[in-house]
């Protein structure tokens, strides 16, 4: 037998069952009349007692004193009433309170008590010995039919035998020592507590306590019992599958048989019994103070419980947190008509007793966090076994960590969505800024970096037809979305019409260069009559030009224009600007034809060479604007200072009154010779004809046929680089037209697809990662709807896990399917089969084979996956036991919610035990994916996604 201290049990709870203070509940006193015995029987004693009904039992002789003739109880069972029935009425409840009536989340200490009170020979142990029969018989089948708490059945018993606590159990081990725990309230030092593994055992056990039990013969009974008897049923209780809670509870029912009071007289006892006899009286006589004390409500004051060993450990049943029944036994005989008023005294007394849970508090509360934490330490204790012992710790388990990963994923999201927010924040600061800027500054600042040519490299209006086009689309179409939006349209359209405007400026220039040369030409016959040809040819080509250019006039009326009307103006001048480039070749050919023309010209007559050169000076000067370095003539002050300095011997004076005077260099040219002026040296006295001056002047000439011959080659060469820097502008300004369309293009394209009404201005590029998030949400929308293999959307998502090389596949992956998903949306039932080489094929066929993959797949599931995880896997996707074709179930909820990451992600787990998936080999992997870029239109099988299925011997 093992046999462990039961002193644990014998402690003091003080709040009830539901963990509340304890109700304010009475003792249930009942009263029980037994028949009379034999021996009174034979006395020919009488019946002095009358059940008047259910709860009334009064004198039957004592007519005089009415008032104490009736009393009144819970229940009063007359002598024909059987145990059974005093056991269902008058006890239990109380004993059932120990397993239905607790409903506690925790550990917690309650007891009940139920015991007999009464005279000698009244009928208390018949009374008992039935109580505890029907309680066992109760308990054991309340056990039965709860099979999901597990409970233990402990036992112990003592008898308080001549003041002395004996352990029923154990005899050998002698008196018992009663204890104070401050946590426990009172124990019973080293009583035996055993475990009752069934009824019969525990009937056993009780049978051995009566055995061991002090019984003595008195004249009123044969087996008159010498002590107080108290069993103790400790009844522990837990669920079997806990449900993340902890729902177990102790409790302890006192079956409690006293021992008679008895009056020597009548039982006519000496010695030991008489000693048994004055121990018994005594510590019934503490009992009734007590009962009384209670009774009357005197709790403040001194309740004597440590008079007695008796009303020590009943403390708790009276008063305190317990239930309680007293079944107060009564002989119905006339000769123990004192006696049994007393009992019902007693009985009267204890009726007012309620019991309350005040006393041991603090103790109790101690108790409950001592148990807690004993709960928790075996919780642990069994978290940390690498085996979880029961399959319902298993699945708790399983379920905490699919928990764990869900808020994990769920964090994810969040912090997406915070990176979201964050570059949404950014870029109105940086609109803000940028504003700011351009509240500031002159706007051309930035436009002009904005306008500049391109690089080689970014072909902005290439079209991506070749691979690396492809590849390089969403780069392009990011930059040039930036381009557009990190513009700000006003200032473009402004930057046209100054463009513009230079352009005519420059024109002008021109035509006034070549008006000049050309009467130069013509009326001095200063050049070739093919020069002169040539020019004038050159000045209506020029002019022709600026015709054509004059696209730019009218730029003031347009300040206010929008980029887009801007646009659309370009749009409709495309011929006129192709018309100018083409008018402007010709030119330059012009232009090449007068520089030859001039350049071997051998015609110029010496002195219209002179007149020329005095007519020239004023061309050149009059177009001294800022311009100056496009057109030179020869006697521009910097052609004079570097090339003639014979004119400063030859007093030739400029004659246009434009001229600027003082301190400039001019002022050193010499002057023309007149009548009426004075002239110095050999030049004065020389006239024209003579052969002097004729020599001098014959010299005079070649030199001036030169210089102007370097004069006019210089001027044509500044009107040539005149033409091809207006060539650069027209190109520029088409060039500017193509960007401008194009962007206004892009524009729409990402006003129509966001949605978002301020695109105008820069928008941030998205990080990568959040880019790559978001197209691989649509990317499994998109495998959803067109049912495409799970296989190589496992493959595909697993591959491809957001790395910047991954941005090219995933990009394809989202073409790829848009187009699909725009074919089956057009064609309704045409789809690219799912396995097969034809592109187009039918929604129907695309389930069909996807069915069959699916079918593929779950003949390998028990190859490919072991018992257990199969077992983990049905509980995890929630396949019920015992259903058909559990692995096709299995499968055919694999991929089918896109809206959920989690379940793609364990879809994706599955699918790639399933299939073999390694880890290894991804970048050739992936290069397959990047093989199917060949647009389905060209009626060539999606090789990525056979050849990998091929691969995976699907
Ligand atoms: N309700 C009853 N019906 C029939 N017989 C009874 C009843 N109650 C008691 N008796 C009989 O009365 C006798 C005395 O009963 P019991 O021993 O139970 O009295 P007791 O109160 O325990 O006495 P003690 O205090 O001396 O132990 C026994 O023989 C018992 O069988």
């Amino acid at each position: 037998m093992v046999r462990t201290p039961a002193s644990k049990i014998f402690k003091s709870p003080a709040t009830t069952p539901g963990g509340l203070k304890s109700s304010e509940e009475k003792i249930f006193v009942t009263v029980r009349v037994r028949p009379l015995s034999k021996k009174e029987c034979a006395l020919n004693d009488q019946i002095a007692w009358d059940c008047i009904d259910e709860k009334t039992i009064s004198s039957k002789h004592n007519n005089n004193d009415r008032s104490t003739a009736a009393y009144t109880f819970d229940r009063v069972f007359d002598p024909t009433c059987i145990t059974q029935q005093v056991y269902e009425e008058g006890a239990k409840d109380v004993t059932l309170s120990v397993l239905t009536g607790i409903n506690v989340l925790i550990l917690f200490p309650f007891s009940a008590t139920i015991f007999a009170y009464g005279q000698t020979s009244s009928g208390k142990t018949f009374t008992m010995r039935g109580i505890t029969e029907h309680a066992v018989q109760d308990i054991y089948e309340h056990i039965r039919n709860t099979p999901e708490r597990e409970f233990i059945l402990k036992f112990s018993a003592l008898e308080i035998y001549n003041e002395s606590i004996m352990d029923l159990l154990n005899r050998a081990s002698g008196p018992l020592r009663v204890l104070d725990d401050p946590e426990k309230g009172m124990v019973i030092e080293k009583l035996v507590e055993e475990v009752a593994k069934d009824s019969q055992h525990l009937r056993s056990l009780v049978g051995v306590c009566e055995a061991q039990r002090q019984v003595g013969e008195t004249s009123l009974n044969d087996t008159s019992s010498r002590s107080h008897q108290i069993i103790r049923l400790t009844v522990e209780s837990s669920l079997r599958e806990c449900s993340g809670c902890v729902k177990s509870y102790i409790a302890t029912l006192n079956l409690v048989d006293l021992a008679g009071s008895e009056r020597a007289s009548q039982t006519n006892v000496d010695g030991i019994r008489l000693k048994e006899g004055s121990h018994i009286n005594r510590s019934l006589l503490t009992l009734t103070t007590v009962i009384r004390k209670l009774s009357d409500g005197k709790r403040v004051g001194h309740i004597p419980y440590r008079d007695s060993k008796l009303t020590r450990i009943l403390q708790t049943s009276l008063g305190g947190n317990s239930r309680t029944a007293i079944i107060c036994t009564l002989s119905p005989a006339q000769s123990h008509m004192e006696q049994s008023r007393n009992t019902l005294m007693f009985a009267a007394r204890a009726k007012e007793v309620t019991n309350s849970a005040k006393v041991n508090m603090i103790v109790a509360e101690k108790q409950l966090v001592k148990n807690l934490q004993k709960e928790v330490a075996r919780l642990e204790a069994e978290l940390r076994s690498p085996e979880p012992s029961s399959p319902c710790l298993r699945s708790l388990l399983m379920k905490r960590d699919l928990k764990i990963q869900q808020m994990e994923l769920e964090m994810e999201e969040l912090k997406r969505q915070r990176d979201l927010v964050q570059c949404e924040l950014e870029r109105e600061r940086k609109m803000h800024r940028k504003q700011k800027e351009l509240d500031l500054f002159e706007p051309s600042h930035q436009v002009a970096k904005c306008l500049s040519f391109p690089n080689e490299n970014d072909s902005v209006l290439s079209t991506p037809t070749s691979q690396n086009g492809r590849r390089n689309k969403g780069r392009r179409k990011n930059m040039s979305r930036r381009s557009i939006t990190s513009t700000n349209p006003s200032m473009l359209v402004h930057e046209i019409h100054k463009l513009e405007q230079r352009q005519k400026q420059l024109g002008d220039e021109a035509t006034r260069a070549l008006e000049l040369l050309h009467k130069e030409v013509t009326c001095d016959n200063l050049g070739s009559r093919e020069a002169a040809e040539n020019i004038a040819k050159l000045l209506v080509e020029i002019k022709e030009a600026q015709a054509l250019s004059s696209i730019t006039e009218d730029t003031e009326t347009r300040e206010n224009t929008t980029l887009k009307e801007e646009i659309t103006r370009l749009n409709s001048q495309g011929n006129t600007i192709a018309a100018l480039e083409e008018k402007l070749e010709n030119v330059q050919l012009s232009i090449d034809k007068l520089m030859t023309s001039i350049t071997n010209n051998e015609e110029i007559s010496e002195p219209k060479t002179q007149q020329k050169k005095k007519k020239i000076l004023p061309f050149s000067l009059r177009n001294s604007t800022n311009r100056q370095h496009l057109l030179r003539s020869p006697c521009s002050p910097h052609s004079i200072a570097t090339k003639v300095p014979e004119y400063e011997q030859e007093n030739i004076s400029p004659l246009n009154d434009d001229l600027p005077s003082g301190g400039d260099k001019l002022q050193q040219y010499p002057k023309k010779a007149t009548s009426s002026g004075r002239e110095d040296g050999d030049r004065s006295s020389s006239r024209e004809g003579t052969p002097v001056s004729r020599r001098k002047n014959s010299v005079n000439v070649k030199k001036m046929q030169e210089m102007f011959k370097n004069a006019a080659e210089e001027n044509i060469r500044s009107i040539q680089a005149y033409v091809t820097e207006l060539k650069e502008r027209v190109a520029k300004l088409q060039y500017q037209k193509q960007l401008l369309v194009c962007q206004v293009l892009e524009l729409e394209e990402h006003e129509t697809s966001t949605s978002e009404v301020d695109c105008e201005d820069e928008i941030p590029m998205l990080p990568w990662h959040l880019l790559f998030e978001d197209q691989r949400k649509q990317i499994i929308m998109l495998w959803h709807l067109c049912h495409v293999s799970i296989v190589h959307r496992t493959q595909f998502f697993l591959l491809f896990r957001g790395d910047p090389d991954d941005q090219v596949y995933v990009e394809v992956e989202l073409r790829r399917l848009s187009w699909l998903e725009q074919q089956l949306a057009e064609v309704g039932n045409a789809s690219p089969a799912l396995l097969g080489d034809e592109p187009a094929g039918s929604v129907t066929s695309s389930i069909k084979a996807l069915r069959h993959e699916r079918e593929q797949l779950a003949k390998r599931v028990s190859s490919r996956l072991s018992a257990d995880e199969l077992e983990m896997l049905y509980l995890k996707w929630e396949i019920p036991p015992g259903g058909k074709q559990r692995r096709l179930q299995l499968v055919n909820k694999l991929w089918t919610d896109p809206h959920s990451m989690q379940h793609v992600q364990d879809s994706a787990g599955v699918v790639a035990r399933l299939v073999g998936f390694c880890e290894t080999g991804q970048q050739a992997l992936k290069e397959m994916f990047a093989l199917n870029f060949v647009v389905p239109s060209d009626k060539k099988p999606w090789m990525g996604w056979n050849l990998i299925s091929n691969l995976l011997h699907l």
